[in-house]
């Protein structure tokens, strides 16, 4: 684990790679806020004819939804450029578990989920709509439920918790899928309880694990990238701000591995002895590449 801190080190690693797949939250920005120089870097990679994706497990947008913020943020994106763990959810439900047209899915998390299932020909319901308090008095079993989806969720309510909870407790047959389990993430200055920590409760109210966490450090986002572009694993290079799982991610694809630490992951945790998922570099910021001549 080698810290960038020179411009020869910094330049010798943009050039040993081709493809640089970014995180998001805590690696390009914290909420709408662009760390400092971030653009510039980005800029800097694009002129030298790298290849970009970004690769988050933030559910709360869509791709499209996405593509929007980059614009308002300005930083360069194409729409075949964004993965989400939303999209992945969405993926999974359709091309593997081959979801059944006369079923639906209950979704406790945002629009980024809705839509991207929505988008998939999925039948969903619940997200937003549930947003506001309800009566927990009238909470019907659903015979057209197939599965229910948990992700980040910042109107979560004990409402959203007791729908879903039926749904499962009475058919476990039905399937259990977070898009991500991010135990919290980087936002307003601070770090508050992410995906991971929205879906705890049902997990322990159901005495169930969930039936699979499309997000990173699963594999499938980076497999679904390497196949489409032919990409070479060995020339690309995953930067990411959370070690279990952007860093995880990156070391189990056979990718080259950036942490950065303006995220949730800081010099201490990094480089503690029970630290166990150890990237091949690391940096203050992105930003720090801005420096760099073209
Ligand atoms: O679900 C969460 O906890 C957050 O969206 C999490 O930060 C994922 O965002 P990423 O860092 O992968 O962009
Ligand atoms: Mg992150």
């Amino acid at each position: 684990m080698e810290k960038l801190t020179t411009s020869e080190q910094l330049n010798s690693f943009i050039d040993s790679h081709d493809t640089f797949l970014f995180d998001c939250d805590g690696v390009l920005w914290e909420g709408s806020n662009v760390f400092p120089n971030v653009r510039e870097a980005m800029q800097l990679l694009r002129s030298k004819g790298k290849k970009i994706f970004f690769v988050t497990n933030n559910s709360t947008k869509s791709r499209a939804a996405y593509l929007e913020k980059f614009k308002k943020v300005d930083i360069e994106a194409n729409l075949e450029e964004v993965f989400s763990s939303a999209n992945a959810t969405a993926a999974y439900l359709k091309y593997v578990v081959k979801f059944p047209a006369d079923k639906k899915v209950y979704v406790v998390g945002m629009a980024g989920i809705t839509q991207e299932l929505e988008a998939e020909g999925i039948r969903c319901f619940g997200g937003l709509d549930d947003a506001g308090a309800h009566d927990v008095d009238e909470i019907p079993d659903d015979p057209e439920v197939g599965a229910v989806v948990v992700g980040l969720d910042i109107h979560i309510n004990y409402y959203k918790y007791c729908k879903a909870f039926t749904y499962l407790h009475n058919d476990p047959k039905r399937l259990f899928l977070l898009t991500n389990a991010d135990s919290t993430f980087p936002t307003h200055g601070t770090i508050f309880p992410g995906a991971g920590s929205i879906a705890t409760p049902l997990m322990t109210a159901l005495e169930r694990q969930p039936d699979a966490i499309l997000g990173k450090p699963r594999l499938n986002m980076l497999e679904s990238i390497l196949a489409e572009h032919h990409l070479d694993p060995k020339k690309t290079c995953m930067i990411g701000d959370r070690l279990d799982t952007d860093i995880d991610f990156g070391n189990r694809g056979g990718l080259t591995t950036l942490c950065v630490l303006t995220g949730v992951t800081k010099e201490n945790k990094l480089k503690s002895e029970d630290n166990t998922i150890k990237p091949t570099y690391y940096v203050d910021s992105f930003g720090d590449f801005a420096s760099l001549s073209n």
